[in-house]
């Protein structure tokens, strides 16, 4: 008989998020606390009403609308002691729900408005996140984000500061914001600079825009995983491109339904791609303003579309194979993670 699937054994469960955005998972009490700190106005004082404010409700109507969230956020992320403790702070909830290796990452560009430089950005967060680690016994990576929205000068930037830091605890660049307003193939620049300093890519695509993106990056950017991708299903070509190269696909499976991605959870299309040989993975985007956890994520998925515990860990270790680690690391990152999963009698390849 299959094992019942509570959310206690979830949240017991090995797991990694690989897809987890520094601004999108502050707590409202750090809210208040850099607030204060900082002499910045909130519009409450107290956590529970606070929280309205940083997170979307079901009736969030588009990827675009998600993203004004954010503005609540950015001011209080402008120093160096407050990067350092969100940082800090992702690692100490990953731990609350047994993640053993998380990538969190964030965007140096929108955290300067005091002064800070694109270095200094890094330094602070990959501080927070080794911090983290030794308290929790989490391993965490930093991802460096460009923006859509910003100018090619500014993503070049990211890029340069990212080469310095590979190997200091950022471990690849991304692209985010807006998809559906700036395209892909926008950014063949900075990516061909990315590639030229060997930095692993990964690329926002195929979440508020088509397959289009996908493919603009996997075959032109030379990203080697996908932030979400749930709308690959839109075209076979692309999907059997992605199926092809194994490119992981970084699902995030609550909020996709949030920014309508998708339309609604009949249609969300992960039990397809798992049948269809995908290399699916499961994460959070922004456990803050979408509301959700790991652990949520997790179970969300095994009640709606009815994966077994099997299927679970199969997705966790998708997860632990796609890690952006040095081979060596992520060798010793698989055993320990095969190790504890044996301990919950679940035996995976
Ligand atoms: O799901 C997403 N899609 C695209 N952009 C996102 C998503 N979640 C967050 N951000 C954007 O990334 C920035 C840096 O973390 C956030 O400020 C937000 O604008
Ligand atoms: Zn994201």
């Amino acid at each position: 008989m299959d094992t019942v699937i509570t959310k206690e054994l979830i949240r017991k469960l090995p797991k990694v998020d690989l897809h987890l955005h520094l601004d999108g998972c502050v707590k409202p009490e750090t809210a208040l606390e850099l607030a204060s700190t900082l002499g910045i106005p909130l519009p409450a004082s107290e956590k529970e009403l606070l929280l309205p404010y940083m997170q979307v409700t079901d009736d969030c109507g588009s990827l675009k609308e998600y993203l004004s969230k954010f503005d609540f956020t950015t001011p209080f992320l402008q120093t160096g002691d407050a990067l350092k403790r969100v940082a800090r702070e992702a690692v100490e909830q990953a731990a609350e729900h047994s993640c053993g290796y998380i990538e969190v990452r964030f965007a140096p560009q929108l955290h300067r408005k005091k002064g800070l430089s694109v270095d200094e950005t890094m330094y602070w967060v990959t501080e927070g996140l080794k911090q983290g680690e030794a308290r929790c016994g989490v391993k965490a990576r930093a991802i460096a984000i460009c923006m859509r929205n910003h100018s090619q000068q500014a993503n070049r930037e990211v890029v340069e500061a990212a080469a310095r830091f590979l190997g200091q605890g950022v471990v690849a660049v991304d692209l985010a914001g807006d998809e559906a307003s700036f395209p892909a193939e926008l950014f063949r620049d900075t990516f061909a600079l990315a590639r030229k300093h060997g930095i692993p890519i990964t690329i926002h695509a195929g979440e508020a825009a088509g397959p289009a993106n996908i493919y603009e990056a996997v075959t032109r950017l030379g990203a080697v995983r996908i932030g979400h991708g749930v709308r690959l299903q839109e075209n076979p070509e692309v999907l059997e491109i992605v199926r092809e190269r194994n490119v992981p696909l970084e699902l995030c499976p609550v909020s996709n339904i949030q920014t309508k991605a998708v339309s609604g959870w009949e249609a969300y299309p992960i039990k397809q791609y798992f049948e269809q040989g995908l290399t699916l993975t499961v994460n959070t985007d922004n456990p803050t303003v979408s509301g959700t956890t790991i652990t949520q994520e997790y179970q969300t998925i095994a009640e709606k579309f009815h994966f077994t515990l099997h299927e679970l860990a199969a997705i966790v270790m998708n997860g632990v194979d796609a890690a952006f680690l040095e081979p060596r690391e992520k060798r010793i990152l698989k055993a320990d993670f095969k190790r504890k999963l044996g301990e919950l009698q679940i035996n995976v390849l």
